[in-house]
Formats: structure tokens, sequence, C-alpha cells
């Protein structure tokens, strides 16, 4: 696919649908016709209108506010005074990084110990080979991208898991029932899990019957069990991060499209040695009943 450059030309071309009164998703929609790649329209959107209104003097929140936008909820803490602690309603987390394109934050301490070793016992006499849910039928299957061993506990299924759910929904913002259940997986020596996206894959032919329940993913928290001797790290490659799976920490990532857009490209990286063990907890746009 040819690489599409912004030209001034199409900058002058969005200034001027956009003064004559078009929504931003008709000059979008309107772009996609025409051929732009969607990420590059996106782009060129979101560059152009920003520098319209900054040499006119007007915020980019103002300019929100003024247009009545809402722009889309999405599961986030609140981090707006910079704080290094959160509460999460029965427990402080610790902010340890945040990173804004992905949207990344690193909690400390989001599970105890005791929590990590009770989830581990639960989960474990259930474990059998990872499925990875297939978009294009919506079934799912073992695949040779995932090495682990997973399973899944319903929502609430215990008053442990249900404990770890409310957390999140206080710490992220998010209802309770916009969440999966959660999904406790084990890594071998050797295992691994490779770079995948998180929401489904809008052009599979399976994915609508998928976002019947619950609507598309819009994040994911995964929660490390423990702490493994050796390799693990959960790695963003499209931003060269890699997070170092400690016991009791979390990662969170937030994705507002089903789009590789997003850069939430990410994977688990071979464990080297002794075991790894996370949690992961998957929120919907809706409600996932
Ligand atoms: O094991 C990890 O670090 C990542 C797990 C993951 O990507 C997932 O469960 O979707
Ligand atoms: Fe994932």
């Amino acid at each position: 696919m040819s690489v599409q450059t912004i030209t001034p030309e199409l900058r002058q071309w969005i200034v001027e649908q956009a003064t004559a009164g078009c929504s931003p998703d008709a000059v979008l929609k309107a772009m996609l016709a025409s051929g732009w790649q969607e990420d590059v329209a996106v782009q060129a959107m979101e560059e152009t209108l920003a520098t319209y209104l900054r040499e006119r003097g007007v915020s980019p929140d103002a300019a929100v506010a003024a247009a009545d936008v809402d722009p889309r909820p999405m599961p986030a803490p609140d981090l707006r005074d910079s704080p290094n602690v959160l509460w999460a309603g029965d427990r402080e987390v610790s902010v340890v990084m945040t990173m804004q394109e992905p949207r990344v934050v690193v909690f400390g301490g989001l599970l105890s110990d005791d929590e990590c070793d009770e989830l581990r016992a639960l989960a474990e006499p259930r474990l059998a080979r990872s499925e990875t849910v297939r978009t294009d039928t919506g079934g799912s299957e073992v695949s040779d991208a995932r090495t682990s061993e997973g399973m899944f506990f319903q929502r609430a299924e215990h008053p442990l898991c249900e404990r770890i759910e409310r957390r999140i929904a206080t710490l992220l913002r998010w209802p309770m029932d916009h969440g999966e259940g959660l999904q406790v997986l084990r890594y071998r020596p050797g295992a691994e899990y490779k770079p995948h996206y998180d929401y489904f894959d809008p052009a599979q032919p399976g994915t609508p019957s998928i976002l019947k329940r619950g609507g598309q993913r819009v994040g994911t928290v995964v929660m490390y069990l423990n702490t493994p001797e050796q390799g693990g790290a959960t790695t963003f490659p499209d931003v060269k991060l890699e997070v170092a799976p400690v016991k009791g920490n979390a990662v969170f990532f937030s994705y507002d499209r089903p789009h590789p857009m997003t850069r939430t490209l990410h994977g688990g990286a071979p464990v080297l040695r002794g075991e790894k063990w996370v949690a992961t907890k998957w929120l919907r746009e809706g409600r996932f009943d």
C-alpha cells in the first residue's frame, strides 16, 4: 500500500468543509470515499482543525465545549491532578507510568499478594490450552500465537472476582457490567502471546455476532499474578514499550476505535525462566450480559 501524505491542498479542503458547516463525520466519510486511508484521514482532520483553531486563539477544549460534542466516553483513571496514588474504593493503587499515545497506564499494587495467590489457586484446576476468538467465524480455536493455558471466570463468579471487578470499575470509572469476566493465563517457560490487538477486527465476518453482546472492547487490564524469574514482559512493539511483569501490578491500555492507529498492538514476550501468571480484564463499550 502506498503511503499517503497530508498536503496543503488537503488541509485547505478540510478547513473549507468545516467552515461550511459539514460535520467531522461527514468530512471523514467523504475522504474515505475518495480513497484516503482512515488513519491518514483522521490524522489530517485532527491536525488541520487543531492548527486552524490555535491560529485563531481558540483552545481545542473550548472548541469541543462550544460545539457541544461529547468525546466518546472511555475507561480511564482520574489523573487530572497528577496523583501518584489513587483510591480504588477499597485499596490504594499507585501510578507507576503513564503514556498518552497509545493510552497506557501502569498501576502498582492493584492486587495484594494474597489476592494474586488466591486467584491463581481458584483458576489452576480449570486451566486448559488457551483458545483465541476467531473473528472469521465467531468461534474459538487453539492457536500457535498463544502458547499459554487459560480459563475464564463468569463475572462475579467468586467474591474475589467481584472485589477485583469492583476495584477496576472504580479505578477506571467504567461500569462493572461493561466488562467481561476475568481471564487467567499461565505461561510456562517458552510460552508467549504474539503481538495482537484486543479489539475485534471489524473486517472479519464473525465480528458482528461477537459485538451483539456488549459491543467492542475498548480497554484491557492485564494483572500480574506472580513475578516470573526472567522474561514475560508485556510488549507494545509500535512504541517499543515493555512493561515488566511484577506481582500485584497491572498494565491498562485503551483503544477508542478498533483500528491499528490506536497503536495498541501488544503481546506477552516469551517467558525465559519460571512461570508467568496473569489475569486479564476486558472492558466493553456497552453492557456485557
Ligand atoms: O500476557 C501478557 O502480558 C499479555 C496478555 C494479553 O495480551 C491478553 O490477555 O490479551
Ligand atoms: Fe491482549
